[in-house]
């Protein structure tokens, strides 16, 4: 248990909630400040420092911003309903408001609520000098719309009021209910309200105004009369109820006898005190309502979410807030003043038991050495007022019941006689003679842990009893104000069961406030009163000692110095902080005392600093617990690193494992649909292959079904290979070898192609080509296979320099004379003269050279005269050129020349007479001369000879060559 205790200062407050919540946040447990004081000390003030502190300080979500103005502004529309004026404090809070505020997992302030405890209701009927009603209803009057006050039959003025102006200062330049007025309004929008609502709540405002106003007068029998109707009539409207029926439940009483109901009137007495016990009624219940009403509003709507969301949402801790009415000490106090003080002393109770008691008691028995401190404990004090058939307010309620004229009286004498002896109780009668004086007779004296208050026991027992009559009650239950309809409900007619008294339910309600404020951790703001006076920056010495010392300020302090700052259970301790020394993290398996020992010698901590006691570890200075929180920030950090990394090495790991699942099924259905694609394929390659089959053994079958596709791919299979395999010559004749089926098609494709080729060709020679080539066609008529050197000749052009076809007139053999033709080689020029000089000249100069002129060709022969050409089928230039027998006196020409083939042919063309050539193996004849023969031997040698053998026959000898 760790006690916080500030006295009342803004900056204190602050602290205090700060240190509160963040305890909260970091232990994860409920919290509750008590703020106590005298009456106008700033217990309120306080406790909306501290709101004002958590709504800017804690974080918040946009979704969460509503709960918190809803939780701000509640109290401004609490104060107006809750809150007085009074001699001590001009806004007096006159109920007891204990509130939760709730918070997330995150520390974000989420909903609310509260508890509100006895309002003060004798306030609406009865005011002190100087003092004022509820502010609702100066605000109401003062702010409220025009409209809103004519539907409501209010006037401006308050001094119209009786309820208003029995303390004679409705308006007080202190308060500035316009402004209020403008609060409130906004915040009724805020938290839910509707116009409706507004409506039938100051409906029922209005209504307890009308009601003060209500005149009563006396007839002949001394019964109640009202003579004046009016304001029945507005509060018959607001209400929603019959004008005639409350008329005579304000001037009536329903008497209930065993069988029959016996309606008696009331004495004028009577009838104000049920006209004042319905305007306490219905404001007071008006007034739980409200609270219900912001409850509702404050609840923390949990939205749609998944179950560990919602474990996490619905997780709340809260810090209570317990603004309650101080001490009071008025010139005269009433049966309100005993319950409010009864409460401060329950309070004070509480904070002795928790703090100077408890304090002291754990020291002792946790073995640690302590001197004690005397203190006084109001204990006495609270049993007084409370002690079951022996308290005060158990005379009071047996007073209420007992059968027989009870009265307040009465109920003193019974406390003379019961509580008489007490310590703290005096009255006139038991007093000495010089108390007696201060002490009237009606009155009793308490002598509470803040001072001596007298109370005048007149209205104790109709104030505990807050008896509303039963007809007046009928009548509320039948309202059509929605409000009131849910204040007054019609079960309670029908319980017969006398409901408890108000000290009672005020006593039961305290102890509830208890028990919810003991199972929280305690953090007091002690409110100190300056001065009496409501003066800013006045200290009134005496009156400040006097609250110090009541208060057990002093006391409080001396058990605080003494003692320790911070204590707490060797378990908690070491599992808070065992993350600080390696030797207890992450798990001490020893006895936690040790742990604790092993931590705090690891840590550093001087022994003046703590003392172990038998469960506990207490320490002594804020400062080292400050200190130790500090190391333990700075660790969680570190551990926050680790377990982020291990946490995000987890989600890499899935992660990873995640990726690594989906690569193998991506990659089982990437080789599946391969795998697929290539049995198709195979199947595709197989049908294919059989079809090639089936084609291949069918191709040379008609074209069907079965060799039709391979047929087709054979064919353009050959087509596109032979495009690349065309002959590219008229000469080259290798041609690519077709398939059986395409052998016709080859064949006219091999023709067309040649074709093309020679056209082509054809069309590439020149006409002297053309020319030669016709020579060369007839040469090779002639000579082809028939005379050696013929192949090789087949290379050796023919010149047009040495005979030119265009020069040639074929019919004109003389014409060749103007040709000059070099053959190049020796020619034997053979007359009849000449032949056996120039034979051996011959011989001898075989290898001379001579050029012959074609003219003496012709000189010899004529064109006519041109019989024949003969030629050896060796490897010899000789050329025998036959002439007709009419010219034998020429003979016939006997030439050697080295062309011997283009001058055959071109001769032959001349002369146009290709088939006179002879080819002659051996011999040939010749003529001499007319009639004169010669015959030339051929023959072959190792080297070429011309000679004249011994027959007189020339031999012409050619080396043989293979050809
Ligand atoms: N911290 C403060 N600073 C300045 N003025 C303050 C402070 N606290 C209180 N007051 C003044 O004292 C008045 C009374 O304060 P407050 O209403 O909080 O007293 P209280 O203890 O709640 O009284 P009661 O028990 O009657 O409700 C305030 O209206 C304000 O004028």
């Amino acid at each position: 248990m760790k006690t916080n205790l500030f006295l009342s200062h803004s900056s204190s407050s602050y602290a205090i909630a700060d240190n509160a919540y963040r305890m909260m946040c970091s232990e994860l447990n409920n919290h509750f400040i008590l703020i106590s004081g005298e009456s106008g000390a700033g217990k309120t003030e306080a406790s909306k420092k501290i709101l004002q502190y958590f709504a800017v300080t804690c974080p918040m979500t946009q979704s969460l911003q509503i709960a918190r103005d809803r939780l701000l502004l509640s109290n401004p529309v609490l104060e107006a309903f809750g809150n007085a004026r009074t001699l001590r404090n001009d806004n007096s809070s006159r109920f007891g408001k204990y509130m939760d505020i709730q918070f997330d997992f995150q520390g974000i302030p989420v909903g609310g609520h509260i508890i509100s405890y006895l309002i003060e209701k004798s306030r609406v009927v009865y005011q002190n000098q100087g003092e004022r009603n509820f502010h609702i209803f100066y605000q109401l009057l003062a702010g409220g719309e025009e409209e809103r006050l004519a539907f409501l039959g209010l006037e401006r003025d308050p001094q119209l009021y009786k309820y208003l102006s029995q303390g004679h200062c409705a308006k007080e330049s202190s308060i500035n209910d316009k402004n209020d007025w403008k609060t409130v309004s906004n915040a009724f929008s805020v938290i839910d309200f509707t116009e409706a609502d507004l409506e039938n709540l100051f409906g029922i405002i209005a209504s307890v105004l009308h009601l003060g106003n209500i005149g009563f007068e006396e007839d002949d029998q001394g019964c109640a009369t009202i003579p004046d109707t009016h304001e029945i009539k507005w509060i018959a409207k607001l209400l929603g109820v019959h004008a005639t029926v409350l008329l005579e439940a304000l001037t009536h009483r329903k008497i209930e006898a065993k069988t029959e109901e016996v309606i008696c009137p009331l004495t004028l007495e009577l009838s104000v005190y049920a006209r004042d016990a319905m305007a306490k009624a219905v404001y007071g219940r008006t007034f739980t309502w409200l609270v219900n009403k912001i409850n509702s509003s404050l609840v923390n709507k949990v939205g749609q979410c998944t179950l560990g969301t919602l474990l996490l949402l619905t997780w709340k801790t809260v810090i209570g807030l317990l603004d309650i009415y101080g001490f009071e000490v008025f010139d005269k106090n009433g049966f309100e003043q005993f319950c409010i003080n009864y409460c401060n002393e329950k309070l004070q109770q509480l904070l002795i038991e928790r703090t100077l008691k408890a304090e002291q008691a754990e020291y002792e028995m946790e073995g640690i050495e302590w001197e004690p401190i005397k203190y006084f404990n109001n204990k006495i004090i609270c049993d007084l007022v409370e002690e079951r058939h022996k308290g005060i307010i158990s005379i009071l309620d047996e007073e209420c019941i007992r059968p027989g004229p009870a009265t307040d009286l009465s109920f003193l004498e019974k406390l003379e006689e019961k509580v008489g002896k007490h310590a703290h109780f005096e009255t006139r009668k038991l007093a000495g003679p010089k108390g007696r004086k201060r002490i009237g007779w009606m009155e009793f004296r308490l002598l509470h842990y803040a001072g001596e208050v007298t109370y005048c026991t007149k209205g104790f027992l109709e104030k505990n009893n807050d008896l509303l009559y039963r007809h007046l009650k009928e009548v509320l239950c039948k309202s059509k104000n929605v409000i009131l309809r849910e204040c007054f409900l019609r079960a309670e007619l029908e319980n017969r069961r006398r409901p408890p008294t108000v000290g009672t339910q005020f006593k039961n309600s305290l102890s509830s406030l208890l028990e919810i404020l003991i199972s929280k951790e305690p953090s007091y703001i002690r409110c100190i009163k300056p001065n009496d006076r409501k003066e800013p920056s006045k200290f009134d010495d005496f009156l400040i000692r006097h609250q110090i010392k009541y208060l057990g300020l002093m006391e409080h302090l001396r058990v605080r110095r003494a003692g320790f700052a911070y204590r707490r259970k060797y378990e908690h301790f070491l599992q808070r902080y065992k993350s600080l020394c390696p030797d207890t993290w992450p798990h001490w398996h020893g006895p936690p005392a040790e742990g604790v020992e092993r931590l705090i010698n690891y840590i550093g901590y001087k022994p003046e600093e703590y003392k172990l006691g038998k469960t506990k570890i207490f320490i002594r200075f804020p400062r080292t617990l400050f200190a130790t929180e500090d190391a333990l920030e700075f660790c969680k950090h570190q551990l926050v690193a680790r377990i982020q990394a291990t946490y995000k090495s987890c989600l890499g790991r899935r992660e990873y494992v995640k990726k690594r699942q989906a690569a193998i099924k991506l990659e089982a259905h990437w080789r599946g649909a391969l795998a697929r694609k290539a049995i198709q394929r195979r199947k595709w390659a197989v049908r294919i292959i059989r079809k090639f089959i089936k084609g291949f053994i069918s191709r040379n079958k008609p074209l069907c079904p079965d060799n039709e596709e391979f047929i087709v791919f054979v064919r353009k299979n050959y087509i596109l290979n032979l495009r690349y395999h065309l002959p590219k010559t008229v000469l080259d004749k290798s041609w690519l070898r077709p398939p059986g089926i395409l052998e016709n098609a080859s064949d006219l494709l091999r023709k067309m192609c040649v074709r093309n080729l020679v056209r082509q060709y054809c069309r590439g020679i020149t006409a002297e080509r053309k020319a030669m080539m016709q020579q060369k066609v007839v040469t090779s008529e002639i000579f082809r296979g028939r005379k050696d050197g013929y192949t090789e000749s087949l290379n050796q052009p023919f010149a047009n320099s040495r005979i030119n076809e265009g020069d040639i007139n074929p019919k004109v053999l003389q014409l060749i004379s103007h040709e000059k033709i070099q053959y190049g080689v020796p020619v034997i020029k053979y007359d009849r003269k000449g032949f056996k000089a120039r034979q051996r000249q011959l011989i001898l100069t075989q290898k001379a050279a001579y050029v012959v002129e074609l003219a003496k060709i012709k000189q010899k022969i004529e064109y006519s005269a041109l019989k024949g050409v003969s030629t050896s089928n060796l490897r010899d230039g000789i050329l025998v050129i036959h002439v007709s027998p009419e010219d034998k006196q020429k003979g016939d020409a006997v030439l050697q020349c080295g062309h011997m083939f283009e001058a055959v042919t071109k001769l032959v063309m001349l002369v146009k007479k290709e088939n006179i050539v002879n080819v002659v193996q051996g011999s040939l004849q010749f003529f001499i001369s007319p009639g004169k023969e010669g015959t030339i031997v051929f023959d072959t040698g190792p080297e070429e000879q011309i000679y004249k053998n011994k027959n007189g026959q020339l031999t012409v000898v050619s080396v043989r060559r293979k050809s």
